[in-house]
This record gives structure tokens, sequence and C-alpha cells, in this order.
């Protein structure tokens, strides 16, 4: 990244990096009435009445000030509010896209404590929770002692707390790394302001002796004794000691923990640290000591910064969005010590945990395992606010100061991850009926490692019991790399499992008709594929996964040979829903039938129909899709959907269906209303069947990808057996949705 790149990323078209987005529609006079006067009275005096309704009626409640004076930006010093004002953006983009939380980003143009004070006191009704950003200490001590104190809303100071919580769940996963304890380690703090003193107190709660602890400034060591430049915040911390400089204070020390300016560890005094030598240099942007020079001074040092371009990033975005978040979401009156501690833990144990394939991808593909590069979650990693909003949470609910306790952690949990995912929120729907009557669902592709991990989610969440199929010394080792409970799982190696032989002779008679010779079945057998369907076929599994390395036919094909449709259809199809924010499509075909004819074409309303209402609960409603509109084109084309829609109705009365229509008819009611208030659908179909494989590709990939649209599929329909096929090189939460259908079909065959 460059200079010039990162001012014309702030500047473009729209200057800055935030913007304020209704919520609430107002394009009609209607809307203007509610939006604004006389509409906007109701909620006014209903708020005069009850003050706590400013939650209900206002955005209040999701509503984060991000307040700074400018007196300690970064590392760049006391540059003024103005010139601050580029990072308390930044801070209100964090907030918005990791925790979906909304900010003012909020300049004070005043060094005067007791002014700025005043100011947050003022605001107070505006806001859900002040966030303290860049003020330099130790005026930011009082300010924030002082608004805890008055306030009614939770006040955090980023610099001081986020920055203690973050390095101090580093602090402790690199102990752990290194070998040593936190009672007997010694630590060297350089940098006693905001940032400093908050993380010497965290160190201490964590377990460090104050008696190991060094503090350093622009004087040198933080003494006992010591006049020049002390505050009592420093005081506390004043250590007994000969030590006068950093360099003296680094002698023989394990961890130094920077929070001060740019390149003041040298690497002299680098190699006069301990052995395994932790070196959290977190100065913004320019760190204590440079990335490079530190690894190349010590092979053996574990190092951080707070930069996102180099390993483990110690910064407190991993804290004010998620810690804001948990603490939102309860009403809480403060964040409190346990509150904090249960951010320090959540962290901590969250980077000992497999990381997700969207992880791994978002920083360049590169596995990343806990070690000495890994101490700490990913900013980009979705689980951080699953995990720490929530410890913060339920710290709030535990120590008293919620004013809204949520009754269960786990519907919690779903509410987050519906802020991350509309496909987390409806795939949750499928989990739970699958968690009810889990099944054993064989995967043929057992020995590559998405499919061990998509085991351990499924074992863990008690989606199902995964069968894997492979050479067994191969898959033992990935169950044991990636710690899956082992006697959850089953291997088989079907080259020595004892009813291949009769597998083969089932093949053969299956297939003898079609020139299927015994020597053909047995080579076929050993595929995985063709043998993990016979395990279906024979009861000794209830459904089947493939497709992860494999071209789509390959997999479907000795599905068919061995299970073929379900009763009443010919067909198999592929159906994909896809979601927005406010609705969700079901489209079909898009994977199997080239140009179905229109009997086909009402198979394949049917089964999505099917896979809408049975996977998903939704109640279908089926527009069936041309470039006509209910014979205003007599074309073959338009004809062969319109015979569909007729054949459909005669064999399945009870589905809602109709067509031929054009896409804007199926979706936009008005439309509907307006030329044909005869039709079943009006403008509300929620199943969409295309005339022809390439439109059907076409519609959802555009859907896809313009209309931002979330994608679960294809789901395979029609086969007589739980079996689903995986797209090619799929991710393991892919995996995991696929498998959690492949159970509900397993659990109801008829159904599905
Ligand atoms: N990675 C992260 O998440 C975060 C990193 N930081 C970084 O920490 C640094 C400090 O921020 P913050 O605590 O808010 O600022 P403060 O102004 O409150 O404190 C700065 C401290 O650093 C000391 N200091 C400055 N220069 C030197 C030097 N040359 N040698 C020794 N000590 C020095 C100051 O000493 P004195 O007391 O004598 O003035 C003071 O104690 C910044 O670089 C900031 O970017 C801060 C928050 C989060
Ligand atoms: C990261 C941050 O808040 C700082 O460097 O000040
Ligand atoms: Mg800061």
């Amino acid at each position: 990244m460059t200079r010039e790149e990162a001012l014309a990323y702030h500047s473009g078209k729209r200057k800055g990096k935030l913007s304020v987005v209704p919520t609430k529609p107002c394009l009609t006079q209607r809307d203007l009435s509610m939006a604004y006067t006389p509409g906007v009275a109701e909620p006014c005096r209903e708020i005069a009445k009850n003050p706590e309704l400013v939650y209900e009626y206002t955005n209040k409640g999701n509503l984060v000030g991000v307040i700074s004076n400018g007196t300690a930006v970064l590392g760049l010093g006391n540059i003024g509010p103005l010139a601050g004002k580029p990072v308390m953006e930044g801070k209100g983009v964090l907030f918005k896209r990791f925790a979906d939380i909304d900010v003012f980003d909020i300049e004070v143009a005043s060094e005067d404590p007791d002014e700025v004070i005043r100011f947050c006191q003022l605001i107070e009704p505006t806001l859900g929770g002040i966030n303290l950003e860049d003020i330099k200490a130790p005026e930011c001590f009082y300010i924030e002692e002082t608004l805890k104190k008055t306030l009614s809303i939770p006040v955090f100071h980023d610099d001081q707390h986020g920055t203690a919580i973050i390095s101090g769940a580093a602090f402790l996963n690199a102990l752990e790394i290194a070998g040593k304890r936190i009672d007997e380690v010694k630590v060297v703090f350089c940098g006693a302001g905001a940032a400093g003193i908050a993380c010497a107190k965290l160190y201490l709660a964590l377990g460090v002796k104050k008696e190991n602890l060094i503090l350093v400034d622009t004087k040198g060591v933080v003494y006992k004794g010591r006049t020049e430049g002390m505050n009592p915040y420093k005081e506390e911390f004043a250590a007994d000691t000969d030590a006068r400089t950093l360099a003296d204070a680094l002698r023989g020390a394990d961890a130094f923990i920077g929070v001060s300016g740019p390149n003041l560890v040298t690497p002299e005094m680098l190699l006069s640290m301990a052995e395994n030598p932790i070196v959290f240099a977190m100065a913004n942007p320019d760190p204590e000591i440079p990335y490079e020079v530190a690894v190349a001074t010590r092979p053996d040092v574990i190092m951080a910064t707070g930069r996102s371009d180099y390993p483990n990033q110690v910064n407190n975005v991993l804290g004010f969005p998620f810690i804001f978040r948990g603490a939102l979401d309860v009403a809480a009156r403060e964040i409190n010590e346990e509150m904090k501690m249960a951010a320090v833990q959540a962290l901590a144990n969250l980077a000992k945990e497999d990381v997700p394939d969207s992880v791994i991808r978002a920083y360049g593909g590169k596995p990343i395992k806990f070690g000495r590069e890994y101490l700490i979650p990913k900013p980009f990693d979705y689980r951080v606010l699953l995990w720490e909003a929530p410890a913060v949470a339920e710290a709030a609910i535990r120590t008293g100061v919620a004013r809204k306790p949520f009754s269960s952690k786990e519907d919690y949990v779903r509410e987050l991850e519906s802020r991350l995912s509309r496909t987390r929120q409806v795939m949750h729907f499928v989990f739970d009926r699958a968690k009810q009557d889990p099944k054993r669902i064989v995967f043929a592709e057992g020995e590559h490692p998405k499919i061990v991990r998509a085991a351990k989610v499924l074992v863990e969440e008690g989606i199902c019991r995964p069968v894997l199929l492979g050479k067994k010394e191969n898959v033992e080792q990935l169950l044991a790399e990636y710690e899956v409970p082992r006697e959850k799982v089953e291997v088989v190696d079907p080259a020595t499992h004892p009813r291949f032989e009769e597998y083969v002779k089932k093949f053969h008679q299956m297939r003898w008709r079609r020139g299927v010779a015994e020597d053909d079945a047995r080579k076929l057998m050993k595929d995985p594929v063709y043998f993990g369907n016979m395990m279906v076929h024979e009861g000794e599994a209830d459904g089947l996964i493939s497709g992860l390395t494999m071209h789509y036919p390959d997999t479907i094909r000795p599905a068919l040979q061995i299970h073929h449709t379900q009763p009443g259809v010919t067909r198999v199809a592929g159906v994909y829903l896809l979601l927005f924010e406010d609705r969700m499509v079901f489209i079909a075909d898009t994977t199997v039938n080239q140009d179905p004819t229109a009997e086909e074409l009402a198979e394949i309303a049917f089964m999505a129909a099917r896979v809408a209402r049975n996977y998903f609960g939704v109640e279908p409603r089926v527009a069936m899709l041309s470039y006509s509109n209910f014979g205003s084109n007599t074309d073959e084309r338009s004809l062969k959907v319109r015979k569909a829609v007729e054949i459909a109705r005669q064999r399945w009365p009870e589905l809602a269906i109709d067509g031929e229509m054009q896409a804007d008819v199926a979706v936009e009611p008005q439309v509907a209303r307006e030329i044909y208030p005869f039709s079943t659908i009006q403008g509300d179909a929620n199943v969409l069947v295309c005339p022809d494989l390439e439109a059907a590709n076409i519609a959802y990939k555009l859907l896809w990808r313009l209309g931002k649209g979330e994608a679960i599929g294809p789901i395979l329909t029609g086969v007589n057996a739980a079996v689903h096929v995986l797209q090619r090189g799929v991710e393991v939460g892919d995996i995991v949705n696929m498998a959690a259908m492949c159970v509900l079909k397993a659990q109801r065959l008829q159904d599905h």
C-alpha cells in the first residue's frame, strides 16, 4: 500500500469513510408522514411517558459515539481533533463491519478533561455507548473514571482496555508456546500512558507478579523515588530496581509489551532478552521494532505488532466492536472487569480452534494453526463475534449490570449469526431438525482434510454420525491432526470391507442388463462413490455425501444407477436457494436438465416446491418462468411452460403454481395486481422454475452476484435415497450444510 493509495481510499466521489443510511422506507407521501410529522409524534409521546422506550423506537440501543479530542492519535501524538477524524471514522467502519453497530464519530475541540466530560454527559441521550478514543494519559483516566460514575450507558476507553484485553489474550497464548509460567516471567512495558497502564493492570490480574513488572516511558524506567514526569497512575507501578533505561530493563526479560512509539528497541536489546522472548511491538503505525528486524535478530522471538500486514495483529479491533455488541445487546450499564476478562478468555481460547476456510482464504490461503505465527484470532474471523460478544454479555448478566439479560445464550448466538449471514440463520432450521434424529452419513472422500474438518463440526454439533471412506491410516492421521472425537466417527476402507464382494455381486445383478460384467462391477466398487452408495442401499449407512473432488455428473451417475429416481418422478434436478435481505427464492433446475419437456418441467416444479417446504419450512408458491405472460406469445417455448403448469396442477392440485409468466410478474406484487389479477401468484413467488438449464443457471448466478444474495445449493432432488452432491472444491461450511440436509432426507425419504 502506498501513501497515494491510502489518500485515494479516503477521498473519491464520496469523501471520507462513513455515511448515514435510513432504515425505513421514505418513498411515498404516507412514508413521509410516518417518518416525520405527524407520525413521528407518536413515538415521541411514548418515550416522554416511558424513557426506556427510546430503545424501542430509536436507534439509541445500537449507536456508539466514538469520541476523541485527538491528543494521542495512534502513535502520531497530539495532532488534534481534526487530524484525528480519519481514525475515528475508521473505528466507525470497524464497528459496523464486524459487529453491525452504528457509530457517530465525534471529535471534540478541547484538551480540558472537564470540558470533554461535560460534553459526553450532555450527549448521553443520543448514544447507547461511548467509546473514548485516542485521548492521552493521564487525562484519559480521569475522563473515563468520571464518565463511568456519572453515566448510565457503557463507557469504554478503547486504547486502555481494548489494547489490554487483546494483548492479554495473545500474552496468555504466547506464554503457552514459550513454555513459561505467568507468575515467573519478567515483563517490560514500554509506554506508561493509556494503553501501557491498562495493560500493566490487566497483566497483574492475569497473574504476572508486580515485582516482575517494569514500566518505561520517555524518561526511562519508572522506578521508586523518581520524580520527573510522574503521575499517580505511574506511581502505582514504580519498580524497586536499579534499571534506568529500556536497555537495562530488557536485559534477561521474558516479554516486551510496546505501546509507545516507533523504533525504540534495538537488535542489541532484543539479543539481551531471555530465550523465546515475547515481543509485542504494538505502536501504530510503526512498531517499536520492525517485524523483519526482530525475526532476523532472534529466530526464537514470539512476535506481534498492531499492524494487519504481519502475523499476529494484536490490535484493539479484536475488542471494541465485539465487546460493545455484547454490552449493548443486554443493555449493560457498564463494561466491568469481569466482562473484560471474559473477552480475554474468549479470544485466547478461540485461537486454539480449527480455522474456517473463509478465514484462511481471506488471509491468502496458507494454513493457519495455533502457534508462533497465530497467537490470536484474525479480525476477519467471523467467529470472533460469536465467541467474544456472548462471553461479554454473559459476564454482564452474571455480575448484575445487564438491564435486558438474555434467557438463552444459544438463542443469542443465533441472533448474532443472523447478523453475519442469512445462510446461517436459515441453516439453523435444518440443523435443529437434523439433531433431533442424527443419521449415519457416509462421506466418499473421507481422506480429504475438508471432509475431516466438516466431520468434526458435524459430531460436535450432533448433526450426524459420519462414516469416512478411505485408507484407514490416512483417515486416522487426519482425525488425530484435527482432533476429531474419534469415538463419534466411523472409518471404513472399502478395499478391506467384509461385504465388498457381496456389494460387487449385488451391483452386478443391478446392472447386468446394462452391459456391466462382474469384473466391471468389481472395478467400479473400488470407487468410493459407488461403494458409499451401496452402503446406503444395503442399510449400512443412511445417506451419502460426495463430489468435493469430482465432476458433478460423476457423482450423480452412481446414485441413479443404484437408487433410481423417487416414486412419481422420472428426473433428478438441482435447486438453489438464494437469500436476500428481506426475501428468499428457490430456483430450479440449475444443474441437470438441459431442455426439459413440459412433463419434466412440471416434475422439476414439484420437486423444487418440496425442497422449499420440507427442508426449509417455506410454503412454496411456484412461478413458471418464460419471456411471455399467460399466452401473450404462442410459440413452442411459451406453450411448453404453459403445458407444464397444466400438468403440475393436474398431478399436484394442492400446489400453488401459475404461469407462464415473466420474472418481474413473479416477484413484483404491483405488476401482478395491476395487469394479472387472476393469477394464483401475485408477485409473491418463492420458487422460480426456469424453462431450461441455461436460463436457470444464468438467473441464479446474476441474482447471486449482482443482487448481493447468499446461495445455498445446488440441492439435489429426485434420487430415491438420501444422497447429496457437493460442488467441487466447496468449503467446510457448505459440506456441513449439505450433510444436515442429507440427514433430513434420510429421516423422511418420501418427503424430500
Ligand atoms: N495495537 C493497538 O491495539 C494499540 C496500540 N496503541 C499504540 O500505543 C501507543 C501509545 O498510545 P496511548 O497509550 O494511547 O498514548 P498515550 O499518549 O496515552 O501514552 C504514550 C506513552 O508512551 C510513552 N512514550 C512515548 N514515546 C516514548 C519513547 N520514545 N520512549 C518511551 N516511552 C515513550 C509516553 O511516555 P510519557 O508518559 O513519558 O509521555 C506515554 O507513557 C501508540 O503508538 C498507539 O498507536 C494504542 C492503543 C491500541
Ligand atoms: C489501534 C489504536 O487504537 C491505536 O493505535 O491508537
Ligand atoms: Mg487508539
